[in-house]
């Protein structure tokens, strides 16, 4: 089949649920992807044909998108921080907002050449935030912790492939017994954290492509203590972070405040909210005195 008429089928059944620009974007990926045709050399070969194999694939990526499953996890990879990931339903997708709090981390110690940063990702997931670091802040060791063995493969994995060593800790953070004993000889300069944030009671905002494939474990918090990651981890960077060390969070939008008041409460210096490009109260940050 000719890529172009694929692309007019796409566009018929699947607009309606994405919009023309995102059904748009959704095949040129997969073009690029599995065929390795990048967009343009569609307009200088407006004739190219797809193999039966080939035509077949792209009908079943067509259902999948119909499910509503992310293209994420459809093509099994995505970029953050222009680095590739691999992604699947194990880790939640790496989202343009926690680009940005990693940016936040790059521009305020990126002049930091002179001594080795000991970095610690709290809750890695895909290893996005971890992976990130590493790479923009060579003279560093990055940590990167989670609770899910399967989230931890994907990031061993993710590493890998972006070149870069990580020590991977697998650690229930809310846990108090002592299952962090890999940590218990390190102190750390900086404590990042992008932990589940979104109340149960939030749920009806959300995509239906996210709540039904993205893992619940990775996304939601109960009602009853919305900031217990938190809390937990603030009481945690008590004990590792060291004297005068960056404490990084992405927060819920909607608990800008009260989680800034956990900072206060803890003694923390300089705390600094910031919005994310689309204006939500998204990132948190404090010096430990
Ligand atoms: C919002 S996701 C963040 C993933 C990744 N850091 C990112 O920014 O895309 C939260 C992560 O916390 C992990 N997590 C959930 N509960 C945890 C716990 N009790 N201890 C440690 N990690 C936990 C989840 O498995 C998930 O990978």
């Amino acid at each position: 089949m000719k890529a172009l008429d694929l692309k007019d089928v796409f566009h018929q059944k699947l607009d309606a649920i994405y919009g023309k620009n995102e059904v748009e974007s959704f095949f040129f990926l997969s073009l690029e992807h599995y065929l390795n045709i990048p967009r343009f050399q569609l307009a200088l070969d407006p004739e190219f044909t797809l193999t039966k194999d080939e035509t077949n694939l792209f009908f079943k990526i067509l259902e999948a998108l119909k499910q509503q499953q992310p293209i994420q996890y459809i093509l099994g990879e995505t970029e953050f921080f222009g680095l590739k990931f691999i992604v699947n339903e194990h880790v939640l997708i790496p989202r343009q907002e926690t680009e940005e709090l990693v940016d936040w981390i790059i521009r305020d110690n990126s002049k930091n050449n002179e001594i080795t940063l000991n970095i610690l990702d709290i809750g890695t997931g895909s290893g996005c935030i971890a992976i990130a670091l590493a790479k923009n802040l060579p003279n560093s060791n990055v940590y990167a912790l989670d609770i899910s063995s399967e989230a931890l493969k994907v990031a061993r994995d993710n590493a890998k492939i972006n070149e870069v060593e990580i020590q991977f800790i697998q650690a229930d953070v809310l846990s108090n017994s002592n299952d962090n004993h890999k940590l218990e000889n390190s102190m750390f300069d900086i404590i990042v954290s992008n932990p589940p944030y979104v109340r149960i009671s939030e749920k009806g905002e959300m995509k239906p492509n996210v709540l039904e494939n993205e893992p619940y474990l990775a996304l939601f918090v109960d009602d009853d203590d919305p900031l217990k990651f938190y809390k937990a981890i603030t009481k945690f960077a008590n004990q590792k972070l060291k004297n005068g060390g960056q404490l990084y969070f992405e927060i819920n939008q909607y608990l800008g405040e009260e989680t800034k008041q956990l900072l206060i409460d803890a003694n923390y210096d300089k705390i600094e909210l910031l919005e994310d490009l689309n204006s939500n109260l998204r990132m948190l940050k404090g010096l430990k005195k």
